[in-house]
């Protein structure tokens, strides 16, 4: 009955969503086409080929759960899937992350769980919320699914983690790129985003508990935190916005590999990070308006932010803001500031 209305209508979410106890036990089945689908939870969903090529993907969205539009590519992808409307080639793991928070237009019920992973989850006062549950039981299916693939010979991994920003940016697409150790920023992994339409990427200064830092530092994955534009409530996206993304990710399933062109500097927009500024008191405040939008840059000195005890300005030529938000809880990121850079092709 559940597997016939999933192959019949493909509305995996809408049922995750609104009867997410059907999906308490695994359900798992084969398509017509051959390729296993397993869902192992409301919001997690697999894709196994008969015979896979060698890539394991994983595509995340609504870990924010009023970030809509990445939802909604996610959802369609899904859904065609399921109706063999498409033909998946690779392994595929689709994780909408934070159902309850999607039900109530919100970024999250009781805490940002883009702040939970690499275990994050459990330190402090444990698994209290279902942000932190939930971001347990989503590292949980990375490591089972990357885990799998390698038992079965599969030999790339990578994740991309959708959302879409609080406020408009100069650059309306951008992707962060979680801290690598050392480890070579990949110019392939640049043209891959910039055939999904994002021209500007923000290289990390080091380890954060972010979901893509985790797939990225456990399991060696190509992993990114993908903006695509601003956050806008369900069915108010303009899909042709995301023409480019939709049908690069379908090609990076359904496609052995995907076509691009060398890399080229002058395509890109690249920045490192150069503060990560974190509010410690309730008196947080930004000094600009709240429709700046990310990566205006401001001059050497100027004041950025201030709380009691602090002040922090503009430290070097062309630097940047990302991110702003003063209303984080106290510890967390309130404001990045990013100058641009490049990286060896
Ligand atoms: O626009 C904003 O202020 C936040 C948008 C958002 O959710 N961004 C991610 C970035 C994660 C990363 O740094 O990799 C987040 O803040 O969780
Ligand atoms: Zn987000």
């Amino acid at each position: 009955m559940l597997e016939t209305q999933l192959r019949q209508q493909g509305n995996f979410l809408q049922l995750s969503r609104t009867q997410p106890a059907s999906f308490t036990n695994e359900t798992a089945f084969k398509l017509e086409n051959g390729t296993r689908v397993s869902i192992t939870s409301a919001g997690i969903i697999s894709f196994t080929p008969a015979n896979p090529l060698g890539k394991d993907i994983i595509l995340s969205c609504g870990v924010h759960g009023n970030e809509t539009a990445p939802i909604e590519i996610c959802d369609e992808l899904v859904s065609l899937l399921l109706r063999e409307d498409l033909q998946a080639c690779h392994r595929v793991l689709f994780l909408f992350g934070n159902l309850p928070a999607m039900d109530i237009g919100e970024r999250f019920v009781e805490e940002n769980m883009n702040r939970l992973f690499s275990g994050a989850h459990s330190k402090g006062p444990g698994l209290v919320n279902q942000e932190r549950r939930r971001a347990l039981e989503l590292e949980q299916a990375v490591a089972d699914f990357y885990q799998a693939g390698q038992a079965m010979g599969q030999d790339y991994r990578c994740h991309y983690d959708l959302h879409t920003a609080i406020r408009a940016s100069k650059n309306d697409k951008f992707a962060v790129y979680p801290y690598r150790h050392g480890q070579p920023w990949k110019a392939s992994q640049l043209q891959f985003l910039l055939a999904c339409g994002v021209n500007t990427i923000l290289l990390s200064n080091g380890p954060t508990t972010t979901f893509s830092y985790y797939s990225s530092n456990e399991f060696g994955a190509d992993a990114f935190t993908v903006e695509l534009g601003k956050v806008r409530p369900f069915g108010a996206n303009d899909m042709g916005a995301f023409a480019d993304v939709r049908e690069t990710l379908e090609k990076l399933i359904c496609q052995e590999s995907v076509d691009l062109p060398p890399y080229r500097q002058e395509d890109f927009h690249i920045f490192r990070v150069h503060q990560v500024i974190n509010r410690t008191k309730e008196d947080f405040r930004l000094n600009f308006a709240d429709d700046v939008p990310n990566f205006t840059d401001f001059p050497v000195g100027h004041l950025l932010a201030e709380e009691p005890g602090a002040a922090y300005r503009v430290e070097e030529e062309g630097e940047a803001i990302v991110f702003p938000n003063a209303k984080v809880a106290l510890g967390q990121r309130a404001l990045l500031t990013v100058v641009p850079t490049s990286i060896e092709a």
